[in-house]
């Protein structure tokens, strides 16, 4: 028989939180989805401190619901909603692995950061986030997954390519405390991309598989821009945690982005939660805000689409010169890294990090 969403639901409402309430009469419950025998869901705490305070409530929610006749698997993920911050060779056929979605030894967490359009700062909020949850002592791998313009080695400052002394294991570099492994470090400087389907599939594989990441608390996968194959072998193939979606506030991109979201819904990869980049713009001469593309938009979009809403980054030159300088700025010290550091610290007291 089918699992009913209120049955969940009911469940979900007879587990008291510490300080009154219940997870539904407080709405905590975002993108809950009840497919075939398997129920997740998001619960989004009001603040980092609610996060730590709700992790005993969410794993009762995971043994309650486990309970409940028919179901076979929950996964409830946590995510902590923040008042808004201040503002070798590689290529080659995939190789057969056992079905389903399979975890990688030593990763803990996997989070894969997409977007539905290019140049929305999908890459630069990748590496600065994975710098600013490596200085809160996390241990943090990224993985470029942009394939056709993998840019991570730019913007984290590594030219050097990989060592692998036996010429199937891959040595990844590691900078400003991250572990990081790019296509773009295998390749030729100007060297094009021009696999299909099934190579880009086994050069993924390769990269996942691989590259001896080592004990990590969370690995950050750096996905191409849209909907396309390697989003598709990602979540297919790998046991990812969640996703991220990160949106410029404008009408276009906010557009492509609900095409990224529904994409993860159909491949039943939680949502953590969607981020706004480039949302705000203080002169550095007059301190006048200023929003370019806009401002609000993908906060007013998760709360449509019911998904956790993590927080907005501003727009600023020195974001792009540290990208380019290959120091994130993150890594630095200010009003900025501090954006980011918050991001982190939602996303660690969530259990997510
Ligand atoms: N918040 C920001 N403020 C200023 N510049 C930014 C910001 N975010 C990104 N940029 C700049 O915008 C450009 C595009 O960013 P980025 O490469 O991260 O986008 P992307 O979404 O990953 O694009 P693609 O997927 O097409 O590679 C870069 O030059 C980057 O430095």
């Amino acid at each position: 028989m089918p699992i009913a969403r209120e049955s969940v639901l009911a469940v979900l409402d007879r587990i008291p939180l510490p300080d009154g309430g219940t997870l539904v009469s407080r709405d905590l419950i975002r993108a809950l989805t009840v497919e075939g025998d398997a129920v997740r869901f998001v619960i989004e705490a009001p603040s980092a401190e609610a996060a730590r305070a709700l992790e005993p409530v969410r794993a009762e929610a995971e043994r309650a619901l486990r309970a409940l006749p028919g179901v076979a698997g929950v996964q409830a993920v946590m995510t902590a909603h923040g008042p808004a911050a201040p503002s070798l060779k590689i290529g080659q056929h995939p190789t057969p692995q056992a079905a389903g979605p399979q975890p990688i030894a030593g990763i803990d967490r996997i989070i894969a950061i997409g977007s539905g359009k290019g140049g929305v700062g999908k890459s630069t909020v990748s590496s600065n986030l994975a710098v600013a949850l490596a200085r809160q002592g996390r241990k943090v791998g990224l993985l470029d997954a942009d394939i056709y313009g993998p840019s991570q080695a730019r913007m984290m400052g590594v030219n050097r390519r990989p060592a692998s002394p036996d010429g199937k294991t891959i040595l990844p570099p590691s900078a400003h405390g991250v572990t990081m492994m790019s296509l773009g470090l295998m390749l030729k400087e100007d060297e094009a991309v021009i696999w299909r389907g099934p190579m880009l599939m086994g050069a993924l594989q390769q990269l996942l598989g691989q590259v001896a990441w080592g004990e990590l608390d969370v690995l950050l996968v750096d996905l191409p821009p849209g909907t396309g194959d390697i989003q598709l072998t990602l979540c297919q193939r790998t046991q990812v945690t969640g996703a991220i979606v990160v949106s410029t506030p404008q009408d276009v991109a906010l557009l492509d982005a609900r095409k990224a979201l529904d994409m993860f819904r159909k491949l039943k990869t939680p949502v953590l939660g969607l981020i706004e980049n480039m949302s705000s713009y203080v002169c550095p001469n007059c301190g006048h805000e200023a929003h370019i593309f806009g401002h609000g938009g993908v906060a007013e979009e998760a709360r449509r689409l019911d998904v956790p809403f993590l927080g907005e980054l501003p727009l600023d030159l020195s974001i792009r010169l540290a990208g380019d300088e290959g120091r994130p700025v993150a890594a630095g010290e200010g009003p900025i890294a501090e954006a980011y550091a918050d991001l982190a610290r939602r996303l660690v007291a969530g259990g997510m990090a």
